[in-house]
């Protein structure tokens, strides 16, 4: 059996549910509200696997999912070297988020990624450790850092409510996702830098690891088929 990792609640399991749809594909919730199983129609030999949008990149690198929907973002923190272990079959064109780096609206001579760099080593000087970026993106917000250039930080980790670590003095700056600005905005923060850290949206993984037989190639087969008659 071929099997697709989707979220398993939400808007994203809706949106995937929907996405599918379009394509001749019907995935389902069956069982309980609580129980997580499902049913796929439409193709042959595919089974739905429910799972944490978090966990589907870990679950393609692992092979034991053969195709997985989740957030760009979240297969580029979680995968070292995701090129090399998953492939992207399909953009979805829902889940859109941008990934940005922020710091509080009072900073009026930081608006560049070469402001942040001064004002870092400004900060080191004056208070003797490094100015503190709170974020969950560890992987993606240091490769970005290091590519341009800046080093005089510190990264904390925060796994949830991260536009707060400013006002509550855990941290002097954010990386986080945004998609309509509200809760930058409610928190007095503003966004450094022209373009985002990654512009994230969900798309159809294909796990390179998993065991491909003939019956799960011919499932695919006929997946592939139905997206490129969409
Ligand atoms: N406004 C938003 N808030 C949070 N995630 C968003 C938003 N817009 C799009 N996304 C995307 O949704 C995905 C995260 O989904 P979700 O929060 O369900 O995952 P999760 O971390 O597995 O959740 P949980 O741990 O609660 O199960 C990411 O790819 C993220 O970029
Ligand atoms: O730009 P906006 O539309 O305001 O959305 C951005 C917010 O949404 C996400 O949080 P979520 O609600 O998923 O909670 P969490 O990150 O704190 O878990 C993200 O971490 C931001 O806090």
């Amino acid at each position: 059996m071929l099997k697709l990792g989707v979220p398993s609640k939400g808007r994203l399991m809706e949106q995937t549910f929907d996405w599918f749809a379009d394509r001749g594909i019907h995935l389902a919730r069956t069982g309980s509200d609580r129980e997580y199983a499902g049913s796929v129609t439409g193709v042959d030999g595919v089974e739905l696997v429910l799972l944490s949008a978090g966990e589907i990149p870990r679950e393609l690198a692992a092979g034991r999912i053969h195709l997985g929907v989740t957030g760009s973002d979240l297969v580029r923190e979680k995968l070292a070297r995701w090129q090399d272990r998953v492939e992207s079959l399909s953009l979805m064109g829902f889940g859109h988020a941008d990934l940005i780096l922020a710091v509080p609206k009072f900073w009026l001579d930081v608006e560049t990624l070469s402001d942040l760099d001064a004002a870092a080593a400004a900060f080191r000087a004056e208070h003797g450790h490094r100015l503190r970026i709170a974020t969950k993106y560890h992987r993606m917000v240091r490769d970005y850092l290091r590519q341009h250039g800046v080093a005089d930080y510190q990264l904390v980790d925060s796994q949830g409510a991260t536009e707060g670590t400013v006002k509550n003095g855990t941290a002097e700056a954010i990386a986080d996702i945004t998609s309509t600005g509200e809760t930058l905005r409610a928190n007095h923060l503003k966004i450094l830098g022209e373009a985002p850290i990654h512009a994230s949206q969900a798309n159809l993984f294909r796990s390179l690891s998993a065991a491909w037989g003939t019956a799960e190639q011919a499932s695919l087969g006929q997946i592939t088929d139905r997206l490129a008659a969409a």
